[in-house]
């Protein structure tokens, strides 16, 4: 857990926005307050897809040089300093900052000065409009996507007319992808779930801001302009672009050009603001030559979580912060059944919790959770103390151990590991061996594209769990044949007692 608060202090780009997620990670991030939510069926069908790219005028393809360029030079103009990079196509991420000459490693980079910054403190070109959200207390998501639709809907009227046109019209990430097709490809991973959640959210948050604000303004805020598909749009934008600047109060930002930068997960550099220089900078963690393409890290995210947010899986093995949610749940047979049940929600947690596996193990928190789960009613005065410590919310001591239901609890991680790997093998087999090496849906067709990401998610999602079961029966074993060998030693003294 320590690992997580501290992989969000390093994150760039801050797309999580899941107040309901059942996982065991920190919320720094805004959410929505609750009673500001609807909860919506998800309605993006494939006609409501199509729909959404005729009718978003802003942006551009998301591999437009041009406009890219348009944006180079005005950002120029607007009092960006002289770089030592430029914008240009490239192998991984279709467009990306690429050096011109040689970059030394912890060398600063960028400086885009805040008049330059989108905050939520930025003047907006229909004052009124943004008066009318502030007096609201509209939080700074949802008011950073208006402040967005409604200066893409100005065109060249508004000050960021560059910035908006070099944004991709669509934005890849899970916000695009109907309930047909996450039902379809991403079946196994439990991404789904967090992909449906968002979506909700967006449509619960667009919903919200009709209802008490657009609905009563109609002459600033008309349907045509702030409507579903341009807010998915403006999520969609502050998803896969947004960060958190630590220096700046922890604000969140859009930084054009730095977020031309494109993520590797060999780096762990991010964006932050330079009082020194009064600018948005990073420094360098690797030296770069003219011609070699620069990378920040997003964070330490999972493939399902760079999947989610920026519609991108890192190639197999090559992220050391991939995890895969492993799903567990109480017994509904078990006699303490709603017993435990109240004590979970006590400390935050439900009947069914996921809990993040990596290569190198498993939380403290899925093992408590896994001794709540199989521990008999005569172990009732523990239970609290097992649900307490199964909580990412608690400080108490999380590292129990109850040798009398150890080997139990790690049969139950294990088969609830072995069904969640039989789903991926199901969706695995039948998807067929594709390997297509795929990085624009331009070069495809939509389904194919779509496909790929999810064979490539769920083959790296499969492999951890593999690794889990691996040091799961190995555990067992042990266990087992050493029980074995303890009993064997025990007849032997009753032998001799006889
Ligand atoms: C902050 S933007 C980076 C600039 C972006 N390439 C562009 O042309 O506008 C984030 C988006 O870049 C792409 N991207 C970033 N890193 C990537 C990677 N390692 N592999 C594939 N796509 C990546 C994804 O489409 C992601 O949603």
């Amino acid at each position: 857990m320590a690992e997580a608060s501290r992989t969000l202090y390093s994150t760039a780009f801050i797309p999580s926005f899941s107040p309901t997620k059942k996982t065991h990670e920190i919320h720094r991030h805004l959410i929505l307050p609750r009673k500001h939510q609807f909860h919506c069926s998800v309605s993006a069908s494939d006609a409501t897809k199509t729909a959404v790219t005729e009718t978003i005028p802003w942006g551009c393809e998301i591999d437009s040089q041009e406009n890219a360029s348009a944006l180079q030079r005005w950002l120029s103009e607007s009092g960006l300093p002289p770089q030592k990079m430029a914008i240009e196509r490239v192998d991984v991420g279709e467009r990306g900052l690429v050096a011109l000459k040689n970059i030394r490693k912890g060398e600063k980079l960028l400086f885009v000065p805040p008049s330059l910054v989108i905050t939520a403190d930025s003047a907006w070109s229909c004052p009124e409009a943004g008066e009318i959200l502030k007096k609201n207390s509209v939080p700074d998501w949802p008011l950073l996507a208006t402040y967005l639709i409604s200066e893409a809907s100005l065109m060249k009227s508004s000050r960021w007319s560059s910035y908006v046109s070099a944004l991709p019209r669509q934005p890849y990430s899970l916000l695009y992808w109907s309930q047909a097709e996450l039902d379809r490809y991403l079946e196994a991973s439990q991404i789904r779930e967090r992909a449906i959640e968002r979506i909700n959210n967006v449509i619960g948050t667009y919903n919200d801001l009709r209802l008490r604000i657009f609905s009563k303004h109609p002459g600033l805020f008309p349907e045509e302009v702030f409507n579903i598909e341009t807010f998915k749009w403006s999520f969609g934008i502050l998803f896969s672009r947004l960060v958190r600047l630590p220096s700046m109060d922890e604000k969140f930002a859009l930084v054009p050009w730095a977020d031309m930068l494109n993520h590797s997960c060999d780096v762990e550099t991010f964006l932050d603001y330079d009082k020194s220089s009064k600018g948005v900078v990073f420094t360098t963690d690797r030296p770069y030559q003219p011609g070699e393409q620069v990378f920040i890290s997003y964070g330490k995210k999972s493939n399902g979580e760079l999947l989610l947010s920026y519609g991108f899986v890192p190639k197999e093995g090559t992220n050391p912060s991939d995890s895969a949610e492993l799903l567990l749940s109480l017994r509904k047979s078990d006699k303490c059944y709603e017993e435990k049940l109240q004590l979970l929600k006590k400390n935050g947690l439900s009947a069914s919790q996921c809990f993040p596996v990596k290569v190198t193990g498993w939380p403290l928190e899925l093992m408590a959770y896994a001794y709540l789960a199989v521990s008999p009613p005569s172990m009732r005065g523990q239970f609290e103390e097992m649900a307490a410590a199964a909580s990412n919310k608690t400080t108490v001591k999380k590292d129990l151990r109850y040798p009398e239901i150890e080997e139990q609890a790690l049969q139950f991680i294990l088969d609830s590991c072995e069904t969640s790997i039989s789903k991926y093998k199901r969706f695995l087999q039948e998807s067929g061996s594709l390997d297509l090496d795929v990085t624009s849906p331009k070069q495809l067709n939509r389904r194919l594209f779509l496909k790929q990401l999810a064979v490539d998610l769920c083959t790296s999602e499969q492999r951890i769990l593999f690794r889990a079961q691996y040091i799961l029966r190995s555990r067992l074993r042990n266990m087992r044949t050493g029980g074995l060998r303890a009993l064997r030693i025990f007849d032997g003294f009753r032998d001799l007692f006889q």
